[in-house]
């Protein structure tokens, strides 16, 4: 999250009348977070996450992330659910941006995640994934492959100034995964896609809800746990803990079993998604708006990562055994 819209008191005030939400007491922005403006209010009836949608987000999506929070929720995945105004709808506009308001999850998310973390995320992923298996309404996922060129695109005439040499680096790495090894037959399903410690909280060490659906899309399931090995299961000094990776990929297993091919994969996968990661946050680092209240992240901690995915042969490197994960 961030603030890239703002939104005056009495504007906010106009808008909850529609909504049976009671009176305004206070409201702040988040600084949190890189894509939608997000506002934390205060009402007399609780608290509640206002959010308005900008730059990557599709108007268009917005009826699938909405559908898809309260599909979750009603099979048992701990998620903030859209409220809908007076009107019966979650979606409507505030300052010419579309804009919903969720629920308030309490929990911290974890700032030094730690392996109970990573496994809990692990249980939690895989859950998910069983819970999103039969939500009716289809997303493409925009950032996989075919999407990867156009953020290079956008970016590659200024990469060398973040990193000598990264250009050529991140071109030949798109290269090589586009050029037919991107695996296409292994399951899908409803992906969350940037699960982050950012996006998971915590109540101590149990893992008390899942935010942020707006990358959501049906993809690879485990491009998701791709997804996970990179945010999770590193230091910050960006060395991989394959003990925090053990962890998240046995909890994972033991609710839902990856296949042989899917932990085949997993090296490539992970080149995918740090590509992936890198390539957004080297547009945004490069794109930072005037007077956003926002801290754009590190792209290159995510070239070092695709430099130690590049350098793995197997899912063994991971902690994963041959057969699959053990206890
Ligand atoms: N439902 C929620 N309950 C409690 N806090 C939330 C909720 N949604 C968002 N937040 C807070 O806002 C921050 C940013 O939210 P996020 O959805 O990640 O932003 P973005 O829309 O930019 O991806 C989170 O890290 C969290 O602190
Ligand atoms: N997780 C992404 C950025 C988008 O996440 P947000 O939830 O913080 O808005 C990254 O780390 O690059």
């Amino acid at each position: 999250m961030a603030v890239y819209t703002d939104v005056a008191a009495d504007e906010l005030a106009d808008f909850l009348k529609q909504y049976d939400l009671g009176e305004l007491l206070s409201y702040k922005g988040i600084a949190e977070g890189v894509e939608n403006t997000n506002f934390l209010l205060h009402t007399s009836h609780g608290s509640f996450i206002l959010t308005l949608y900008e730059k990557r987000v599709a108007k268009s999506d917005l009826p699938f992330f909405l559908a898809l929070m309260t599909h979750l929720a009603e099979h048992g995945v701990t998620c903030p659910l859209p409220v809908k105004a007076k009107d019966g709808e979650a979606l409507h506009e505030l300052q010419g941006r579309p804009a919903a308001i969720i629920t308030f999850l309490e929990g911290i998310w974890p700032r030094k995640p730690n392996a109970v973390h990573c496994a809990g995320v692990g249980e939690g992923l895989a859950r998910m994934h069983l819970a999103g298996a039969n939500f009716a309404i289809k997303r493409a996922n925009a950032l996989s492959v075919a999407g990867w060129r156009p953020l290079f695109d956008a970016a590659a005439d200024r990469a060398d100034d973040v990193q000598p040499g990264l250009r050529a680096f991140l071109s030949a790495e798109l290269d090589y995964l586009s050029g037919g090894v991107w695996p296409t037959n292994l399951p899908e399903g409803v992906i969350h896609a940037d699960l982050f410690n950012d996006n998971v909280f915590f109540l101590g060490d149990k893992l008390s809800g899942i935010i942020d659906f707006t990358f959501a899309c049906n993809d690879m399931l485990a491009y998701d746990v791709a997804i996970c090995l990179n945010a999770w299961c590193f230091e910050p000094d960006h060395s991989f803990n394959v003990t925090k990776a053990r962890a998240f990929l046995n909890a994972y297993g033991r609710v839902r079993k990856l296949s042989e091919a899917e932990e085949a994969a997993l090296p490539l996968l992970a080149r995918g998604a740090a590509i992936r990661f890198l390539l957004t946050r080297l547009v945004d680092w490069l794109n930072v708006p005037p007077g956003a209240l926002v801290k754009p992240k590190d792209p290159l901690e995510y070239a070092r990562k695709l430099r130690f995915h590049q350098s793995v042969s197997s899912a063994r490197d991971y902690g994963l055994m041959p057969s699959g994960p053990v206890a």
